[in-house]
Formats: C-alpha cells, sequence, structure tokens
C-alpha cells in the first residue's frame, strides 16, 4: 500500500509574513491528526527560517530547484547539501517551468536528479506534456520519453527513493485540471513504463498528480488507482485549501 503525499510548490510567491502564517496554520491543522503526508516548498531564501518554523512537526520541507553541481564557482547556485544541511527532505527537478523558462534539457534535468539523490535528497521528478502534444495524440510517448531519460541516466534502483509527478503544462495555473480519467491514465503508463525496467520498483514508486489541484477536486483525483497524491501550485498558499487536499489525501487511503 502506498502512502499518499501532498507537496506544496510555492514557485516565486510568498514572504515571510505569509511563511510564519502558512506554517503555524498547517501545523496546527496538521496537529489534528487527518492530515496525510505534506510538504511545502517555499522559494530558497526562506527555507531556512522554514526549517526553524517547522522543526518537530510532521510536514517536511522541500526545495523548488537545485544545482546539477556538487559545489564551484556558481554564481547564484544552490547545491543539494546545502539544502539537506537546512533541513530539507525533498526537492522538485525538471518542473515544466524549469524546462521552458530555463532551458532545462532531459540531460541536465537528470544530473539534477542524481545530484539530490547524491545529497540524500528526495527528488519529486516531473514530467509533462504541453496541450500541443496532447491535441496530437503524442501524451504518452512523450511522458514516457522524459521519464526514460531519466533513468537511462540514473539507473532504475534509484526510483525506488524518489518521487515521480504528472504535470500537463496546459493544467498548471489554468484552472483547468486534467479529469481523474485523464490523470489516471497517464499515471498508469507511466507506472507501466517503470514496471518495464522493475516490477517492484514501479509498484512501489509514488506518483503525484499536479495542475489545478484545489480543495474541489482533490479527492476525485486522490480516489483513482494511480495517483498517490498531488503536487500543488496555487492553493497551497492557501491556508484552508492545502489543508482540505491534505485530509481528502488522507482520508482516500
Ligand atoms: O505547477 C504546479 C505545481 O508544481 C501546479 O500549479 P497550480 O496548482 O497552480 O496549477
Amino acid at each position: 500500500m502506498r502512502r499518499k503525499l501532498v507537496v506544496g510548490n510555492w514557485k516565486m510567491h510568498g514572504s515571510q509574513e505569509l511563511l510564519r502564517t502558512l506554517l503555524t496554520g498547517l501545523q496546527a491543522n496538521a496537529a489534528q491528526g487527518d492530515f496525510a503526508d505534506a510538504a511545502v516548498c517555499p522559494p530558497a531564501v526562506y527555507l531556512a527560517e522554514a526549517a526553524t518554523l517547522l522543526a518537530d512537526s510532521a510536514i517536511s520541507l522541500g526545495a523548488q530547484n537545485l544545482s546539477q553541481h556538487e559545489q564551484g564557482a556558481y554564481t547564484g547556485e544552490v547545491s543539494g547539501s546545502m539544502l539537506a544541511e537546512l533541513g530539507c527532505r525533498y526537492v522538485i527537478v525538471g518542473h515544466s517551468e524549469r524546462r521552458e523558462l530555463f532551458a532545462e534539457t532531459d540531460e541536465l534535468v537528470a544530473d539534477k536528479f542524481i545530484a539530490a539523490q547524491r545529497a540524500g535528497l528526495t527528488p519529486i521528478l516531473c514530467v509533462g506534456e504541453s496541450l500541443a502534444q496532447r491535441e496530437a495524440g503524442q501524451t504518452l510517448d512523450f511522458v514516457a520519453q522524459q521519464l526514460n531519460a531519466v533513468i537511462a541516466k540514473a539507473g532504475i534502483e534509484a526510483f525506488s527513493g524518489a518521487v515521480l509527478a504528472y504535470e500537463p503544462i496546459w493544467a498548471i495555473g489554468t484552472g483547468m485540471t486534467a479529469s481523474p480519467e485523464q490523470a489516471q491514465e497517464v499515471h498508469q503508463h507511466l507506472r507501466q513504463v517503470v514496471a518495464q525496467h522493475s516490477a517492484a520498483v514501479a509498484a512501489e514508486l509514488q506518483m503525484l498528480y499536479g495542475g489545478s489541484v484545489n480543495a474541489a477536486n482533490a479527492a476525485q483525483l486522490f480516489a483513482q488507482q494511480d495517483i498517490d497524491g498531488a503536487l500543488v501550485g496555487g492553493a497551497s498558499l492557501k491556508l484552508d485549501d492545502f489543508s482540505v487536499i491534505c485530509r481528502a489525501a488522507q482520508s482516500s487511503i
């Protein structure tokens, strides 16, 4: 039985005030005991304070990005070991915004995935198709290709310590979520791709859906067999909504 996991990706939103309000509120809500496993990924500058605020809490901490390098003259970059030292457990790699806006290739995403694990972090690998690819019937092949590029470089066993997230680009920040059936179809396919390499790793792999997940649609998504949680953008900045999603994940078990 796979555990459910809900991860909030704040992207480049927030402030110190929001950080304090949200994390204090989330911990109080989680303490009521009906939350699934949950993590928040605030912007990197807030991670140290977030770690202090979340000390001894059930909410985990994650980062949104890391360098593929361990250390060196890479101005502006942050390494996996720095994130781990701060108390991060997760790091998002291959988010479509980084692929599109920061020209991250499959190759670079694979290097970041490997760097994350080397630092003791759990990478949350994101894959997902554009609207044009979906309309051209290329969704399943495209996401499989993104996944296989990382499997080829990192090895299948690396996925026993990883999380996979399916985030269709057309559903991100648009309010146009994939239907539970559309999401399940892709999740099932991704699990089959992993199973071609290792049935045992596929059976255990936590797979999150991301793309306009909100308090109203989360439960239906979590009811799908291969959806093990959510990677939440906008709704993760709203205490009540994110809490509803964390509870929906728990009650779907
Ligand atoms: O990109 C996402 C999470 O990584 C999804 O963002 P939204 O939930 O705002 O659509």
